[in-house]
């Protein structure tokens, strides 16, 4: 079995003579090597010294080691960009940080397959590591091995990674089976105005959780005794307050009923999985849960978390404003619907392969092939609703589809308090987006879309819109500080470079 270290230094080799350009067998040349140890190096199968990194890094042109603290990182993007070609979507965000808080139910391994190496999960992984649980990549592919010590140590969270990410609130249903008392950093993330936490306290409330919050901490008591008896009634249907009451109905010996549950994909993974813990959940895909606990989780399980429908839409985005026929495979197509038919309506055209089921065994997937499609504006305006409406963190990627159709689209972003403002950004890369309140944005099209620096607005979706329009704006563009990105995508340049774009990652010298 390969070291996560050299797994990871392989991974960064193989991702770094790809973004070269070059085969295996061209980098072994240069290094006066066989190709098949250069392959053996990207696997992590190989003992590398560090002589062999930094020639490695020469080679190739690429700082694969950084000594001190590295600075935020940007990228300058050379447009106009055709794409051509095939890519695959990830699996999600939002059901890989869920899964790893639920590994916090199992006193067993867990051993997740191909999880999205992103920011996000890195700071949960930190977190985790912090409470002594043991994490390991086991490959370039992205399966994560997850072993909890036998006592958790909640005293040693490490605050400063737990206070980056939104997700580590989803501590709190595992944990008020673990602990009788324990404090959680306040959750971050985006900036995206005020996201309250209230329902999640709402409805933990039931299993016996008071949560006071002080000084930048949740300070959680928990008194075991206390029983959901009727049906937990969530006062919004919200992705993580349902996985947070669905993880504490999961180490509840008794029978929990969640009404108004989001039925959203990264829900029902989670439902999957918990269903492999052992955990029988009925109503999955309903806003109806019925969870029958168990009061001891310790089994070694193995689960493979479903595709992104966000990182789909983004992909969809990137293929309409360049006005480019890509293929786009293992797209979640349940979770695609609403936005594909609002796409229709606006002119767009594709054609999409036959069903196929995920690695979950449950999600239907299909591969798109978009076409070049003169767009126009719909008729009615564009909002977002919980699963099975236009999904919420799709609705950014309209907006950068509207600048590219004639006429003009409304957006209605009720969700998030901010969010809609920062799609005015895309007007320094020549759009028209008219903020008519912090909700709603009439945006008129088509676009000749022009070069420009922009610093990432602090949130992922408005920042990756960002991002594509510069693939089709003419010149040079720079983005900056992309973290917010990297918090939600693995190796997004580099992956739309595959498709043909243009796109340089760099720091400040
Ligand atoms: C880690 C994760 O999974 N994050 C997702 C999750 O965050 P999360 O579940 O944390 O979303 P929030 O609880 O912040 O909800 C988003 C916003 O929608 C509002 N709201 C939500 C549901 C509802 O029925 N009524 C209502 O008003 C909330 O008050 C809030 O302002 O769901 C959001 C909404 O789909 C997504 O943007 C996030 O990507
Ligand atoms: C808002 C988002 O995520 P989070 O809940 O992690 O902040 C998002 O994924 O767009």
């Amino acid at each position: 079995m390969p070291d996560a270290y050299l797994v990871r230094i392989g991974g960064m080799i193989r991702d770094a003579r790809k973004h070269r350009g070059w085969t295996q067998a061209q980098l072994a040349e240069v290094l006066a090597t066989s190709q098949s140890a250069v392959n053996r190096i990207e696997r992590g199968h190989q003992n590398i010294t560090l002589e062999m990194v930094a020639r490695i890094g020469e080679a190739l042109d690429s700082e694969l080691v950084t000594l001190g603290a590295a600075g935020p990182t940007h990228l300058r993007v050379q447009g106009p960009t055709t794409l051509s070609g095939e890519i695959a979507v990830k699996t999600s965000k939002n059901a890989g940080v869920a899964l790893l808080c639920a590994t916090l139910l199992n006193r067993g391994r867990t051993t997740l397959r191909r999880v999205a190496r992103i920011e996000e999960v890195n700071r949960l992984l930190e977190v985790l590591q912090s409470l002594g649980v043991e994490t390991r990549w086991l490959n370039a592919d992205g399966d994560l091995e997850i072993v909890p010590p036998a006592e958790l140590d909640l005293s040693r969270i490490d605050e400063e990674a737990a206070r980056r990410t939104r997700s580590v609130i989803m501590f709190l249903g595992p944990l008020l089976h673990r602990a009788a008392e324990f404090q959680l950093p306040y959750a971050g993330g985006c900036d995206l105005g005020t996201r309250t936490v209230e329902p999640h306290l709402t409805a933990l409330r039931r299993f016996g959780l008071e949560v006071k919050a002080t000084e930048g901490f949740y300070h959680a008591i928990v008194d075991a005794s206390v029983e959901p008896g009727r049906p937990i009634v969530l006062t919004e249907r919200g992705d993580t307050v349902t996985e947070n009451a669905l993880m504490a109905a999961a180490l509840h010996d008794g029978v929990t009923v969640i009404r108004n549950a989001s039925s959203n994909y990264m829900v029902q993974d989670l439902c999957f999985f918990l269903e492999r813990l052992g955990v029988r959940v009925e109503g999955i895909g309903s806003t109806t849960l019925t969870v029958h606990g168990r009061p001891e989780i310790d089994v070694e399980v193995d689960y493979a978390p479903s595709e992104d429908p966000i990182e789909a839409m983004s992909l969809l985005a990137a293929a309409i404003v360049t006005e480019s026929e890509i293929t786009i495979k293992r797209v979640p197509i349940e979770f695609l619907e609403i936005e594909l038919a609002v796409l229709e309506e606006m002119g767009f055209r594709y054609d999409r392969s036959e069903e196929y089921v995920a690695a979950n065994g449950q999600t239907r997937l299909v591969d798109l092939t978009t076409k070049v499609s003169p767009l126009h504006a719909p008729l009615d305006k564009i909002h977002p609703m919980p699963f099975p409406g236009l999904n919420i963190d799709n609705l950014p990627f309209f907006a950068v589809i509207a600048a590219m159709a004639e006429g003009k689209t409304l957006l209605h972003d009720w969700v998030y308090e901010n969010r809609a403002i920062y799609l005015t950004e895309l007007n320094r890369l020549g759009a028209r987006v008219q903020l008519l309140d912090p909700h709603r944005v009439s945006i008129e099209g088509p676009t000749r879309w022009s070069g420009a620096e922009i610093v990432c607005p602090p949130a992922l979706r408005p920042a990756v819109v960002i991002l594509l329009a510069m693939l089709a704006s003419k010149g040079t563009s720079v983005l900056r500080s992309v973290y917010v990105i990297n918090r939600g995508y693995e190796d997004l340049a580099a992956r739309l470079n595959d498709l043909g774009a243009s796109i340089e990652t760099f720091r400040d010298s």
